[in-house]
């Protein structure tokens, strides 16, 4: 069945798309975002001159992802430092703008570290600032590096577990470049099986109710040149009953320290889909992602998101007059409430392996998540 869907990508440009930048034009430094809220029908940049900018730009998943978050999270801070604003104030606002992604908390906690430690060992306000800049420089660069080194574990996994190739994987949400430093994380796997021709299809979840499948991942997929088809998030399960998915691959926002992984809504149906089927279910993340002071699932705060959100459906560069609060056109009566948890959490006996760039955890156990984070510690530190 996957290939009378045949949708192959159109486009030839490069796949790594600039989702963020920092740039020091005459007037100061700057931030700039792709806003991926207004993709995929326009390409249009943020430019963010301070830290509250780019509060909201998280807050609107304007730029969003896990690891670009964490990446985001440090620049801001370099941002603060840079334009003279009070550090700590911008370093807490960026922490708490999303709950459940750790990468946030833990980008801005590397670049104010850095500013701190310049203040302390007696360097002025311009040396802390090129501290944080550089520590939010280093991340980057890290993050870029770890997705080259998932894509290519993810790969191997796949290759081991299915072996033949032709792998039909069925992603959800986003997890490339619009999340990363590099190539991203679960699709970065999908794109180094596509480049060794062992991708046979990427099945795509729209991703209700923000279309991060549909908006976002299509079109990184579509860039790429790989064979991908869009599904209602609803209509995985029929794929699965047809043995049309060969493996399930996706990223991660928080993994506990006992192997429960926190990712966007719809993620644990499918791993429990993916259990009944027989089908590997896997997760990819950074090392970063791994939350070893939160102990479990239930210890996850999974973000809350506005009902407006289910409500209404947003032509992203189009606002309808007289919409009601989002600015969307609703598709339920006015006043209807809705439940919008952005995020849902899968616990580790669904997970087959958690990918990470110093290697592959599978079963999942706290044991072995513990090993694999000391492991990683070492190797920062050489
Ligand atoms: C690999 S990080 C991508 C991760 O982030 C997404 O959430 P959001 O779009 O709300 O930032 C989703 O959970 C993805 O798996």
């Amino acid at each position: 069945m996957a290939d009378q869907y045949a949708q192959t990508g159109e486009d030839s440009r490069p796949t790594e798309i600039p989702a963020i930048r920092w740039e020091e034009p005459p007037e100061g430094p700057v931030l700039v975002l792709l806003d991926q809220t207004r993709l995929p029908a326009e390409e249009v940049e943020l430019v963010c001159t301070d830290a509250s900018a780019l509060v909201e730009a998280i807050r609107s998943l304007a730029v969003r992802g896990a690891p670009l978050l964490g990446i985001a999270g440090a620049y801001g801070v370099a941002l603060a430092a840079a334009r003279g604003f009070d550090v700590d104030d911008a370093a807490n606002s960026l922490a708490g703008a999303r709950p459940t992604a750790v990468n946030l908390a833990v980008g801005v906690r590397r670049a104010r570290a850095a500013f701190q430690a310049e203040l302390g060992k007696g360097g002025d306000a311009r040396q802390a600032a090129e501290a944080a800049l550089a520590a939010a420089r280093k991340l980057h660069r890290e993050d870029a590096e770890a997705s080259a080194r998932m894509a290519e574990r993810g790969l191997a996994l796949l290759d081991e577990l299915l072996p033949g190739g032709g792998h039909r994987i069925l992603t959800h949400c986003n997890t490339g470049s619009l999340v990363s430093g590099g190539e991203g994380t679960a699709f970065a796997v999908a794109l180094a099986a596509h480049r060794v021709g062992r991708l046979r299809r990427l099945w795509v979840d729209e991703t209700r109710p923000l279309l991060q499948g549909a908006r976002l991942t299509a079109y990184e997929a579509a860039r790429s040149g790989m064979a991908y088809t869009l599904l209602t998030d609803n209509a995985a399960g029929s794929l699965f009953a047809a043995g049309e998915v060969d493996a399930v691959l996706i990223g991660a926002d928080r993994i506990a320290a006992d192997g429960s992984v926190a990712n966007k809504v719809g993620s644990y149906p499918l791993a429990v889909l993916a259990r009944y089927h027989h089908v590997p279910f896997i997760v990819v993340a950074p090392v970063t992602t791994i939350d070893l002071d939160t102990p479990d699932g239930a210890s996850i705060e999974v973000e809350q998101r506005p009902g407006h959100e289910v409500t209404e459906v947003t032509a992203p560069q189009v606002p309808v007059a007289g919409a009601e609060a989002g600015g969307g056109i609703p598709v339920a009566p006015l006043g209807t409430q809705a439940y919008n948890p952005a995020f849902d959490v899968t616990p580790p006996e669904l997970v087959t392996a958690i990918v990470t760039e110093e290697g592959a955890v599978s079963p999942v156990t706290a044991e072995a998540l513990a090993e694999l984070c000391a492991r990683s510690r070492q190797v920062t530190i050489s």
